[in-house]
């Protein structure tokens, strides 16, 4: 017998895994109540070893890609509800809300709008063969609440590193930071969030360790599959759905779990242009102040800069401009122009 892809299926499915009780399997089963990353968008009913199993087969495959370590700090950022990302590395970073004051980090002409990131003086390494590489270097960045931000920058210059500090999946080690909660990270490829047989299972399932009744997951699942205008597509097959529209699925989840802060690393990376069309309207129709929903979208394209309320440009680890976006705009046009003119003078 397999599993039902309805909703009552899938809630079905969430309640076992809450209530599997195998102690040799508590770490897969925690992750698992976590979040639904770790599961396989295939599942053969096997009584309460479900979750286990396929638990165990996903962890594998994204294990062999990342690292089980990238995979459990995912699962913790998503299953964060806090408002305040608070990082203790080595006593070296600590964040409170308190210590974010106004004029502190005010590098984006705002000051008056309440944030939903603020950051200043953000240091953060990596570690290579090679030792510790800095990656940020008194990295800030002031993000509104309620607006739709852009962030670019030269290839390698730290924006995914950003992106991934604040979703608290890397950790800082100078610096201060808050970012409002709960919050969500969409990759860049949707097959690696996107995991369930249909888009209203995927979605539903994100709600199963919050443990809610079927009629609210049901009101849930509806309601963001709508807001991404995505409703028509509930009982549809993921692997009948365009990358675009998967997009959607994963945006949608997240507003499902109510996140107030969208994440968004080069979602149309992969899209051609109907589908790029489509998920940037779908974030622009979910932010805004009265959904209090606000979105940092990292980006290579400038004509996506026409939907953003706001801008970012980084270079070698840190914002160097923010703000507006028409002098973003024209500040990384004069960096193109300067580099055609240099190729121009060695032909
Ligand atoms: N796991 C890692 N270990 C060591 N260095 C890393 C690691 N991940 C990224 N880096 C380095 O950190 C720097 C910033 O990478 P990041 O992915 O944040 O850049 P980006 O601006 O998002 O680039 P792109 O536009 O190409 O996606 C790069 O030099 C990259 O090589």
């Amino acid at each position: 017998m397999g599993w039902t892809v309805s909703l009552s299926g899938i809630h079905e499915l969430n309640s076992a895994v809450r209530s599997i009780s195998c102690s040799s399997c508590a770490a897969v089963r925690d992750a698992v109540r976590a979040q639904p990353l770790c599961f396989s968008s295939f599942i053969d009913h096997s009584n309460l070893q479900v979750g286990r199993i396929v638990a165990a087969r996903k962890l594998r495959r994204v294990g062999s890609q990342t690292g089980k370590d990238f995979v459990s700090r995912i699962l913790r950022a998503r299953s964060d509800n806090a408002e305040v990302s608070d990082y203790e590395t080595d006593g070296a970073f600590t964040t409170r809300p308190t210590q974010v004051q106004d004029g502190l980090v005010d590098n984006s002409g705002e000051s008056s709008l309440p944030r939903a990131v603020a950051i200043q003086k953000l240091g953060l390494n990596l570690r290579s063969e090679r030792g510790d590489v800095p990656v940020l270097r008194d990295c800030s960045l002031n993000v509104p609440e309620g607006q739709l931000w852009m962030l670019l920058g030269p290839n390698g210059c730290g924006k995914s590193t950003l992106l991934k500090a604040m979703a608290g999946l890397l950790k800082p080690n100078a610096g201060k930071m808050f970012v409002i909660g709960p919050r969500s990270f969409v990759f860049q490829n949707p097959d690696h969030q996107v995991v369930m047989p249909t888009a209203e299972a995927d979605v539903a399932f994100g709600l199963g360790r919050f443990d809610l009744p079927i009629d609210e997951v049901r009101e849930r699942v509806h309601k963001s599959l709508k807001a991404v205008g995505m409703d028509q597509y509930a009982q549809r097959p993921v692997q009948t759905l365009s990358g675009g529209q998967k997009q959607r699925i994963a945006i949608a989840g997240a507003l499902a779990e109510s996140s107030r802060l969208l994440l968004l690393d080069e979602l149309t990376t992969y899209l051609d242009r109907d589908d790029q069309i489509g998920v940037l309207e779908a974030v622009r129709s979910v932010v805004g102040v009265p959904q209090k929903v606000t979105a940092l979208w990292v980006t290579h394209r400038l004509e996506e800069l026409e939907y953003a309320d706001g801008a970012a440009y980084m270079e070698n680890g840190r914002v160097i401009l923010s703000g507006s976006v028409a002098e973003v705009e024209a500040y990384i046009k004069l960096k193109q122009d300067e580099l055609f003119n240099r190729k121009d003078s060695v032909r």
